[in-house]
């Protein structure tokens, strides 16, 4: 989809998604209340992302509430195949991880005005990661629930890899945690537990009417269905690996570009552009996550302007880089000497200091439990062990089960939340 820069065509509203958006090829124009088919009753908001909103709706048929997701036309029906095909080896597995992606319950097309939108029908979730940690202000997860979701995402990885994918996208805001069943509540009950959607009228920037079908009249902010980051308990902490939208086969189609954000992104995407990206460039990503779930804050610095930023932050975390790649990075010399040698003059933020601010400071600081020295120590392992500048020398996400870390304190965590065996 091509959107124009130029000055906005609707007044600003906070919290929705992005009204340009709602365009030929872009999102299909939905109202609460609108039904799909002959069974699904849109009664709110969950969420938007820059290829879908995603839609909070009763089926009439089995009273139960679904979550639906309306891709936009452009984007076609890839991550509905996907997900359907991973649902259906889940089935034919039997595996617990399985547990951990989200079951295809419908799907369908809605033909509109915009064009075809592919939607998705899957069991609501409560918030994503990164909305329940925004919602704590930064406040960890207790560090049991922290080990209990890091466990849920290695298994997840290792399962998704195992069924021959890659996810291409990991980051906290594509990783929800499960909602308990709200089937039981009417929607005024829904409404009155939660909030009521309220409509926002779209206006445009030249106060003339709104003609085009595109549009819709009203748009809504998400229902929160959520908890902050800190106040969710052992048994609440199930995990749910979402948006498949970037998701590939390595073995069936080459991979070259990143759709990760900065953060999370693996670095030979920049310094090997034309190698396919495989299985390693997810643990990488998984490394950066599971640091988030542990810490206040991310494996690399918060304020990332951009790829020279994120390469400054990694080799000074890490150290130095593979030494074709570094004679491959032309910024090298603003921030440093030598491979991984920083300018004297700076002041550089090292793995060790990064554990102190993210993981255990933040909790030291609220009076909380933080890691003894062995854990600390084989948590050290195993993320170094990950973050790897060369994908080839990371470990497998079956390996980092397989770590002193997970075995020992991660997926005992994992055993509580869900009150059964899990690998
Ligand atoms: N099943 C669900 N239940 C509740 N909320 C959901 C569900 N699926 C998605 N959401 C909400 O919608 C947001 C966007 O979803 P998602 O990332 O799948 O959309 P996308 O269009 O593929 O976004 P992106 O821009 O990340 O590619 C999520 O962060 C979450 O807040």
């Amino acid at each position: 989809m091509t959107i124009s820069t130029h000055r906005p065509m609707y007044e600003h509203i906070d919290d929705v998604e992005r009204l340009d958006y709602y365009r030929p090829g872009g999102y299909h124009p939905i109202q609460i209340s609108d039904r799909f088919q002959n069974r699904y009753l849109t009664v709110h908001k969950l969420g938007y992302g820059s290829f879908s909103t995603i839609w909070l709706a009763r089926d009439e048929r089995l009273a139960r509430y679904v979550a639906i997701k309306v891709a936009t036309a452009d984007h076609g029906s890839r991550e509905v195949e996907f997900l359907s095909q991973l649902s259906a080896s889940t089935v034919k597995a039997g595996e617990f991880s399985g547990n951990l992606i989200p079951l295809v319950l419908d799907r369908f097309n809605i033909n509109g005005p915009n064009g075809t939108h592919a939607c998705l029908v899957t069991p609501p979730a409560r918030c994503s990661l990164s909305d329940a940690a925004d919602a704590a202000y930064y406040s960890p997860f207790r560090l049991h629930v922290a080990r209990s979701i890091s466990a849920q995402l290695a298994m997840a990885v290792a399962y998704i890899h195992k069924l021959g994918y890659v996810h291409g996208d990991l980051h906290m805001g594509n990783v929800l945690l499960q909602l308990p069943s709200i089937d039981s509540l009417s929607i005024e009950q829904l409404y009155d537990e939660f909030d009521s959607p309220e409509r926002e009228p779209v206006v445009r920037a030249d106060k003339q009417s709104l003609t085009s079908p595109s549009v819709p009249p009203y748009v809504y902010s998400p229902i929160w269905l959520g908890k902050p980051s800190d106040e969710i308990s052992i048994p609440e902490a199930k995990i749910l690996v979402a948006d498949f939208g970037t998701a590939f086969c390595p073995t069936k189609e080459l991979r070259v570009e990143s759709y990760t954000p900065l953060q999370n992104r693996p670095p030979e995407v920049r310094f090997e552009p034309t190698a396919p990206l495989s299985y390693p460039s997810d643990i990488w990503s998984l490394g950066c996550m599971i640091w988030a779930v542990l810490g206040a804050r991310p494996f690399l610095d918060n304020w990332l302007f951009g790829p020279d930023d994120a390469t400054t932050d990694q080799v000074d975390a890490l150290g130095p880089m593979p030494d074709e790649w570094w004679e491959r990075w032309e910024a090298r010399s603003k921030n440093f000497i030598g491979n991984g040698k920083p300018k004297e003059a700076r002041e550089v933020w090292t793995f060790d200091q990064r554990f102190e601010d993210a993981i255990q400071e933040p909790r030291r600081r609220r009076g909380r439990e933080v890691m003894g020295e062995d854990e600390r120590e084989a948590l050290f392992e195993m993320i170094k062990g990950m973050l790897v500048f060369r994908p080839s020398d990371r470990l497998s996400a079956r390996q980092v089960l397989e770590s002193e870390w997970m075995r020992k304190w991660a997926l005992p965590k994992a055993k509580e939340s869900w009150g059964r065996e899990v690998l």
